[in-house]
């Protein structure tokens, strides 16, 4: 089984090829034409879904909101041009 920083590598990945290809369909492609903005907000939402389900909706949802807001957060760091490494790095840095 992947790690968790394996899996969020490899769909760090996925989000780079389709911002790179725009292939049809693609709701990366769709959040990448709506802007950084916009991508932020997004991020804002899910956050917010993730304290209210940690919250009062029980685990599974919780665990499905946070896989949202993992995957809008990556989107948001191919966008500013930020590697999953160097969030690892900065995280590594503070280890005590
Ligand atoms: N992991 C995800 C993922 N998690 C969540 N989402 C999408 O995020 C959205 C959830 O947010 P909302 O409920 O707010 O959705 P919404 O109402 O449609 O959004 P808005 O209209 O408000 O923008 C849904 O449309 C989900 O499909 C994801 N979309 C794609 N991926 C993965 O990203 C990769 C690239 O996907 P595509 O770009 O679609 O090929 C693939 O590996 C996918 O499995």
């Amino acid at each position: 089984m992947l790690g968790m920083s394996e899996v969020l590598d490899q769909l760090y990945s996925t989000i780079l090829q389709r911002i790179r290809e725009k292939p049809e369909g693609s709701y990366t492609v769709e959040l990448w034409r709506k802007g950084k903005g916009y991508v932020a907000r997004k991020v804002g939402e899910e956050s917010v879904e993730v304290v209210v389900a940690s919250l009062s909706e029980g685990k599974e949802r919780t665990v499905s909101e946070i896989a949202d807001l993992l995957y809008h957060m990556l989107v948001l760091m191919a966008m500013n041009d930020i590697s999953p490494e160097e969030v690892y790095a900065e995280i590594r840095r503070r280890m005590r």
